[in-house]
């Protein structure tokens, strides 16, 4: 069992540095604890989608050690591995959903990792995870769309089933790379709006890379800049200034970044 005072999420002397030469990370130090709502922002190519992967191990770190819920991903393997995954949901800006396949079994794929594989194969869902999925459903407003296929629907309901698949894989942490990247601004907020809910209902622990300084004010707690894979700037969102969103998007330097044009 984990202990109780631990962060959810550690990082220690972390570094990632790409085969081509490429530094993503730089020696990060970090912990987040459960239940914040953080928000990581930075100039593109600043290491954020890097720092999300490195969390869940979609990639390896080149250095340190991460570390969730007490337990270390960076050193898990096989069935340890698969375990501390199941508690990390991803949200993608491409959302990521089986395009042909209804948006029911998009959500229930939450699931999987709770079934041997040949039982998620044949679709032998459990009646209470068809429930779970159908409730996660009406949680975000789309219960009238179970049997639709998932590329008949828009880009926010889209994402809305990818918010719903993640409610019902129940995990402690949602790592979201981007995730009202490919939507309009009235859609992205009420994504944003979900995610809070996710946080704020069901104390899930939030990370969300984005690039609208503004959603970020709106919706984080706690905000971390990165620039060239180091963190640059760390604080509660009530104390951050605009100047510090400014320094963040200029490199330091005063020079304008793309994003803050
Ligand atoms: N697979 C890879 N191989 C080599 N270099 C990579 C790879 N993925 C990312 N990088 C480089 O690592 C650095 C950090 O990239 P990352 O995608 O983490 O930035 P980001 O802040 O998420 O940017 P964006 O907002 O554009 O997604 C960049 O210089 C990028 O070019």
């Amino acid at each position: 069992m984990a202990a109780t005072n631990q962060p959810m999420i550690q990082l220690k002397n972390v570094s990632k540095i790409y085969n081509n030469g490429t530094v993503g990370l730089k020696d990060i130090n970090l912990n987040i604890d459960k239940g914040e709502f953080v928000v990581v922002v930075g100039l593109s190519g600043a290491g954020k989608s890097t720092l999300l992967r490195s969390i869940n191990r979609l990639q390896d770190v080149s250095e340190g050690d991460i570390r969730i819920d007490g337990k270390s991903i960076t050193s898990a393997k096989g069935k340890d591995l698969r375990e501390i995954r199941r508690d990390i949901g991803m949200i993608f800006q491409s959302f990521n959903l089986v395009k042909r396949s209804s948006v029911l079994r998009n959500v229930l794929t939450g699931r999987v990792g709770y079934y041997p594989t040949w039982k998620t194969t044949f679709n032998l869902f459990a009646k209470e995870d068809k429930q779970k999925a159908y409730e996660a459903l009406q949680r975000v407003d789309l219960a009238d769309k179970v049997y639709t296929r998932a590329d008949q629907l828009s880009g926010g309901q889209q994402q809305r089933v990818a918010i719903a698949r993640v409610l019902t894989q129940n995990p402690k942490i949602i790592l979201a790379d981007e995730p009202t990247a490919s939507l309009d601004p009235q859609t992205s907020r009420r994504v944003m709006h979900d995610l809070k809910m996710l946080n704020e209902e069901y104390g899930m622990t939030v990370v969300a890379n984005l690039h609208s300084v503004e959603l970020a004010k709106e919706f984080g707690d706690r905000v971390i800049g990165v620039r060239a894979g180091q963190i640059v700037y760390d604080g509660k969102m009530s104390e951050t200034s605009q100047a510090v969103f400014d320094d963040i998007y200029n490199g330091g330097n005063g020079k304008k970044g793309e994003e803050d044009a």
